[in-house]
């Protein structure tokens, strides 16, 4: 399959790698906005570049009938912009918070226990994640997708970062050396604490998890996410 990376910092350089080891081709590394010649006739684009580029180069690859596979975070609100720009060119988006089977279960994880504490007032739910001081957004994208799992499954009614009030489910955001990523979901009482928690020893399992989508997604038309790709 021929790859376009669009967004070549430490994420494009490690998706390079495994698409490689993997058989893949790689026809494009962008730092910029593609057009239609610098994608070179990828098959399928994989696009982890930074808040402010993302809608605009996905944008450009769904024009020219290129399926999208998405990590950048931190441009949900013009999400369903983009995925009606899919159905509207007969091509593929699929966005992923964190691309990793580790977070993706987690995720799964998150849900069943939301459902199962909502039942218990007693205790109260907080989100903390911790990432590297290069991260341009918070809070991540990951923590917003375990936010909205939580809130799906119990009285939450909406996060917020930091301090909250009544019904808003509070995720603190740290930023900390070189931390490659690391959520946790806590439920607190009076008198005790249930944590769960992920911790990424590195960024390989994020990556490899976009080159799984970009190899599932190649043939599929429509909006898809991780759940549809490793069955969830
Ligand atoms: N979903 C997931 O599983 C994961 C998501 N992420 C997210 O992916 C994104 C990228 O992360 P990371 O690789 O660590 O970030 P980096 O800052 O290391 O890389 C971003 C790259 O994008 C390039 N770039 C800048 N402007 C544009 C543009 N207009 N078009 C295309 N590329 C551009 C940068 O080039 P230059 O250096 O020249 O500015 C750089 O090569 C972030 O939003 C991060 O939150 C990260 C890890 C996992
Ligand atoms: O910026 C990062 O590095 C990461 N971003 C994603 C996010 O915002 O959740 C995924 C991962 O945690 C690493």
């Amino acid at each position: 399959m021929k790859i376009a990376i669009v967004g070549y910092g430490k994420m494009g350089k490690i998706i390079d790698g495994i698409s490689q080891n993997r058989g893949h081709e790689v026809v494009a590394r962008l730092k910029e906005t593609p057009t239609k010649e610098s994608l070179n006739n990828a098959d399928v684009v994989i696009e982890f570049s930074n808040p402010e580029a993302a809608f605009h180069n996905i944008s450009v690859c769904l024009e020219n009938q290129i399926p999208v596979i998405c990590g950048t975070t931190g441009w949900l609100d013009k999400k369903p912009a983009v995925e009606q720009l899919a159905i509207d060119n007969g091509t593929a988006f699929l966005y992923g918070s964190n691309f990793s089977l580790g977070v993706n279960l987690f995720f799964a994880l998150n849900e069943n226990l939301a459902k199962m504490m909502s039942r218990f007032n007693e205790y109260s739910c907080q989100l903390e994640e911790i990432h590297h001081i290069h991260k341009k957004d918070a809070p991540s994208g990951t923590a917003i997708s375990l936010a909205e799992g939580i809130i799906a499954n119990s009285g939450y009614e909406a996060w917020k970062l930091d301090e909250t009030k009544d019904k808003e489910l509070g995720i603190f955001a740290i930023r900390k050396d070189e931390v490659p990523g690391t959520h946790s979901v806590f439920y607190r009482s009076e008198v005790d604490e249930i944590e769960i928690k992920h911790t990424a020893y590195n960024r390989n399992g994020f990556a490899l998890g976009a080159v799984i989508a970009a190899e599932w997604i190649a043939d599929k038309k429509g909006v898809f996410s991780m759940k549809d790709v490793l069955g969830l």
